[in-house]
């Protein structure tokens, strides 16, 4: 690893950070240094991803407008159809868990599988739909970068995984979503409180953009995580580390859809936004992910077949049944989830976030 990498294993560290820097020139360096990162933790930064920093700012900005607009207005618009493939525009605040209310705002990647409608009237927002899709038209040029070393550290084609993933795919529903967490009552937080639940992403990386100052996201890196009863749902985490905001960075992590493709050397990894403890800032926060999925037909499924051959539609269905995870190398186990709409080493979350 490079200079800057930092092991996910202790209190005040974080994943290590890869500098995507001359990317062309040093793509074997860099190759190397996704590969580690991806299998130790499965959470990393990127820095020098060439996403012009006016622009995140830009897309920060917009989003606050749009959260800011009263209830009645963000409530009138189209809600979440997240099954169905239809319309994701405003959701509204659900209670993920613990009783704290998130507010999402869910949109699809490219304007042919969305109706603009989903937008609030442009005078309420101003910039906001031509903000957000400058915003997601910059996003490939990370993820295509980054996917294009692990195909390549996996032994796939270079571009096995930027095909599966291309947005202008009429099977692929890539999409962006912006979290907003608003503002609590600082002292009264119990420390241990989560604004969202412990959860694996579905996709192939996940490109998470939080705003400065902003505590709370956390990874159980590695072998932490633990399933204690996979037919219940329960499931034990050892130990969180942080996973703070760092300017200039992106969050990436790995999805179960990359575990599967690499036979779990690959981690996609569980992991939550907490409570700050007293002393962290109490302000909202806001952060914005882009989901890098695959096609929707295609099998996530690794050479040496260490899941269950599936579709990723498949997967989606059970996946958004809940909040969780589902990829185990146990098809038997697998089944069973299926049958009894039951996330592998997760409870369901009814109200929750995917299940809208
Ligand atoms: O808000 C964050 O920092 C993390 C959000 C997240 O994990 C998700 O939306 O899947
Ligand atoms: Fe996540």
């Amino acid at each position: 690893m490079g200079a800057t990498a930092v092991p996910c294993s202790a209190p005040g560290e974080h994943p290590p950070i890869v500098d995507l820097a001359n990317y062309e020139e040093r793509k074997e360096e860099i190759t190397q240094q996704l590969m580690d990162a991806a299998t130790k933790s499965g959470f990393f930064y990127v820095k020098n991803h060439g996403v012009p920093q006016e622009l995140i700012d830009r897309e920060f900005e917009v989003n606050k407008g749009y959260f800011k607009l009263p209830e009645e207005v963000k409530t009138s618009l189209p809600q979440v159809k997240w099954a169905s493939h239809e319309l994701l525009g405003h959701e509204a605040p659900n209670r993920v868990s613990e009783g704290v209310v998130r507010e999402g705002h869910f949109k699809w990647w490219d304007t042919h599988k969305v109706a603009d409608t989903a937008y609030p009237d442009e005078k309420l927002v101003p910039g906001f739909k031509d903000t957000t899709k400058e915003f997601m038209a910059s996003m490939p040029q990370v993820y295509d970068r980054v996917l294009s070393c692990f195909a390549k550290g996996l032994g796939y084609p270079e571009d096995f995984f930027v095909a599966t993933s291309d947005p202008k795919d009429s099977d692929n529903y890539s999409v962006f979503v912006v979290n907003f967490y608003p503002k609590t009552a600082g002292t009264e937080w119990k420390p241990d409180t989560n604004r969202i639940s412990p959860h694996t992403d579905e996709t192939l990386v996940t490109l998470l953009f939080t705003s400065p100052g902003s505590a709370g996201l956390e990874v159980a890196a590695g072998k932490d995580g633990k399933a204690v009863d996979s037919k219940e749902g329960h499931y034990a985490v050892e130990s969180w580390h942080p996973c703070p905001h760092i300017p200039g960075c992106i969050v990436v992590n790995v999805g179960d859809s990359l575990q599967a493709w690499s036979d779990g050397v690959l981690k996609s990894n569980f992991h939550r936004v907490r409570m700050p403890t007293p002393g962290e800032p109490t302000s909202e926060r806001y952060s914005m992910g882009y989901f890098v999925w695959p096609r929707y037909s295609d099998v996530i499924q690794g050479p040496l077949k260490k899941y269950p051959g599936i579709t990723f539609a498949r997967f989606m269905d059970v996946k958004s049944k809940g909040f969780g995870y589902v990829l185990s190398p146990d098809q038997e186990l697998y089944e069973h989830a299926q049958q009894n709409t039951v996330v592998l080493g997760m409870p369901i979350v009814a109200q929750g976030i995917a299940a809208a």
